[in-house]
């Protein structure tokens, strides 16, 4: 008896290839996953080797979760002693150790978007730029993305030849130089350190040595940094077992680059590649209709992928005549199934962005339906949380100005704007964290008295709670932190019961997750919180239908899949237009069809209300058209015995045909904007005319993103291009 036989003969010879590159190439549940999880296991238990050696790498926190829990139900606790995490983990933990060779203290904080805003923010009012009308949010994404790619200041200073480039340029110079200062990494960051701390050569032998073995799944979608990182560790021992599917590569969008899969084997020579063949998860009907959309990308490189799951339940598709309806449509189907299906737990709703969850939730609420959605505006988002947060943040690193400067007056404790602005020129002629200006406020003799003693409280508050993180439990820190701050006083007296509800459930996790796990310092607590995502609470055996979109779905299956608002323009979304974008897209659909076990639903709406109140006449989405109609099962209205295709195009020209007839009666009162024109604007600079409604003009500028006019004055901004 092996390990390994729970893999069957390809699967097995990935697992047994332990020297030397190894690339596992296969379509979406052909067992690449299970295949590194059992090789894991088999090395520690079959092989001698130590888990200390070994180091892999998932793409979500959960994917980690559920690996660990696999090889330790096939091991046992040796499990614990591999490094099982994402990337971002696995950085963090080197930047505490090794943090000092890139200019940060090993007791950094991690900024998440909110945080990120901020800096921007004062960036953009220190360079005077708070009135340019650019948008912290688009100059953020830029910034991100720049990363993502490798692509760091010194760099795009060559490539930042125009106004707006040179601009990001400047914002982006100051804004490492504030993180660092705040000794704070963001996301993106965290990635970008660790593969500096990497060109330290002792530092880098040490990893290699370590790691001798290393395992990457859903190698797709790396992006460079990543890229760099493996590349350099595993360079000593080559021992490096990648898997992925360049079919499932969905994060392009933020940097991913699938040539680090499709080039592999030029980088290792003589590497061993292993196809999968078979799928494990799908009916032949799900999974025909996958092989069959996926053949449309130019970049596909085709697959064989088969299972013996003969036949299966028809996929079924059905229109609704408003976005409601839809919603309406599959909470009656939901409630007809559950019982066939064993439970809501059985269920996912996976759609395009997140704004699409809330007609759902309302129809849940109102069938009585148990369901969870995962995104959208997470706990800690919440104002209350994040202040929580913010305190912790500063005991935890007092550099963290950004945190101190979100607190200072939370809640209200007569900390006013002078006083702060006087605390701000004091730090800056010092040099010093805004901590030590508070701490030393006797010294700013433009501060009144009744601010200096308000100060001087808040600060020994911070003194205590210094003291306490050294020794007691994070629970107790939060006990303190409310006993001398009053903060839930302040929000019992505004009747503000869920804000006291959430610090409360704040502090019961925490509570929790120290019983778990005995003593955790504040330092790690934090830590958790800023890599905690989306999808990481999410327990299979819990029985409500779990509503995510496409991209958090990756990775994981259901029986049941209903895959709602497939409709031109929001899925595929069409942001600019590309055949590239267009293929991501196609391939963010193979992977919502391939999340399906036994059944598939897929709805769309001829309506949808898109920008405030209006409804958009909507297209059936291409990729349906692009499904076998013999695998489709249509409810849809216009259906006859022709088959779907005929409908769908007849459908989508007389929808088409009503656009176009809008589109005339509109253009006569809107001044002659035509969906793709180019438009020229006073601050924005060029555009291109995205959608055109009643009464609102819809126009993407680069680097602005999207804004709206209303038709009849549209002619007073813009200038046809
Ligand atoms: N040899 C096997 N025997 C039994 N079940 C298997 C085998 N291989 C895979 N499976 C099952 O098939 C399903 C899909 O496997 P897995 O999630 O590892 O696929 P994957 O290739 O990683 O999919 P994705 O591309 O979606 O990430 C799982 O439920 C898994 O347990
Ligand atoms: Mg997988």
């Amino acid at each position: 008896m092996s390990i390994l036989d729970g893999l069957n003969e390809e699967q097995r010879m990935a697992a047994e290839t332990l020297d030397g590159p190894v690339l596992i190439l296969a379509g979406a549940g052909s067992g690449k996953t299970r295949t590194i999880t059992y090789r894991v296991a088999h090395m520690i238990k079959e092989k001698n080797i130590s888990p200390y050696d070994i180091l892999a790498v998932t793409f979500t926190n959960k994917a980690a979760k559920e690996m660990r829990e696999r090889v330790e139900s096939l091991v046992g606790e040796d499990s614990g002693k591999i490094q099982i995490s994402t990337f971002h983990a696995f950085g963090v933990k080197l930047l505490r150790i090794y943090g000092k060779h890139v200019g940060y203290d090993s007791n950094f904080n991690i900024y998440d978007s909110d945080d990120q805003k901020r800096v921007i923010k004062s960036i953009l009012k220190k360079l005077n730029m708070d009135n340019d009308g650019l948008k912290p949010s688009a100059i953020l994404s830029k910034i991100s993305k720049l990363k993502e790619e490798g692509i760091f200041p010194l760099e795009y200073e060559k490539m930042a030849i125009d106004y707006y480039s040179k601009k990001i340029l400047s914002i982006y110079i100051e804004y490492q130089k504030a993180l660092k200062e705040n000794n704070a990494f963001d996301f993106s960051d965290i990635l970008v350190y660790t593969n500096e701390l990497l060109n330290n050569k002792e530092i880098l032998e040490k990893l290699q040595n370590r790691y001798k073995y290393i395992m990457v799944d859903e190698y797709q979608d790396t992006n460079k940094t990543q890229y760099n990182i493996i590349t350099k560790i595993a360079a000593k021992n080559k021992n490096l077992c990648v898997v992925g599917d360049e079919d499932q590569s969905i994060y392009g969008f933020r940097g991913a680059d699938i040539r680090n899969i499709l080039n592999f084997e030029k980088d290792y020579k003589d590497a061993t590649v292993i196809k999968l063949e078979k799928n494990y998860r799908s009916t032949n009907i799900i999974l025909s209709t996958a092989n069959a959309l996926i053949k449309n990308n130019e970049t596909s490189r085709g697959k064989n992928l088969w299972t013996d799951r003969e036949g299966g339940e028809l996929i079924s598709v059905y229109e609704a005549e408003t976005a409601g309806e839809e919603a309406y449509h599959v909470s009656n189907e939901i409630k007809k199934i559950v019982d066939v299906v064993g439970g809501y737990k059985n269920i996912a709703i996976l759609y395009r962005t997140n704004a699409q969850s809330r007609l759902f939730e309302e129809s849940f609420i109102k069938a009585k339906i148990p369901y969870k959605i995962f995104g959208g505006v997470q706990f800690y988002q919440r104002k209350e949380i994040k202040d929580i947060i913010s305190y912790l943040n500063v005991v935890n690193n007092t550099a963290d100005n950004f945190s101190i400067r979100r607190i200072i007056n939370v809640p209200s404790r007569g900390i006013g704007e002078k006083t702060i602005k006087r605390l701000e020129e004091y730090r800056e002629d010092m040099n010093v964290p805004l901590f030590y200006a508070i701490k030393n406020v006797d010294n700013i003799s433009t501060i009144t008295p009744k601010a200096r003693i308000a100060l001087k409280k808040l600060y020994s508050i911070f003194e205590d709670l210094i003291n306490l993180s050294k020794e007691e439990t994070v629970t107790d820190l939060i006990d303190t932190l409310l006993e001398r701050t009053k903060i839930l006083d302040t929000f019992k007296l505004n009747n503000e019961d869920e804000r006291v509800k959430n610090i409360y459930e704040l502090r019961n996790g925490i509570q929790e997750l120290e019983k778990e796990n005995g003593y955790i310092g504040l330092g790690d607590y934090l830590e958790n919180i800023a890599l905690s995502a989306n999808t990481d609470n999410m327990d299979e055996s819990d029985d409500y239908v779990k509503l995510m979109t496409v991209h958090n779905s990756k990775g994981l299956e259901f029986p049941v899949i209903f895959m709602v608002g497939a409709e031109e323009e929001l899925f595929p979304s069409l942001r600019e237009n590309t055949e590239e974008e267009l293929e991501e897209e196609r391939r963010l659909c193979y992977v919502a069809v391939t999340r399906a076990k036994d059944r598939l639903y897929i709805t769309y709406s001829r309506t949808r209300a898109t920008f405030g109140n209006s409804s958009f006449m909507r297209v059936p989405s291409r990729f349906i058209g692009e499904m076998p109609e013999k695998n489709l099962n249509n409810e849809k209205v216009y259906m006859n015995s022709n088959g779907y295709k005929n409908d769908s195009t007849k459908v989508a020209s007389e929808l088409n045909a009503k656009i176009e007839k809008n589109k005339k009666k509109k253009k006569k009162f809107k001044g002659d904007y035509a969906v793709g024109d180019y438009v020229i604007h006073k601050k924005f600079g060029e555009g291109k005319v995205k959608g055109i409604d009643i009464n609102r003009v819809d126009i993407y500028f680069p680097g602005h993103g999207d804004k709206k006019f209303p038709t009849k004055i549209a002619s007073k901004f813009l200038s046809k291009s």
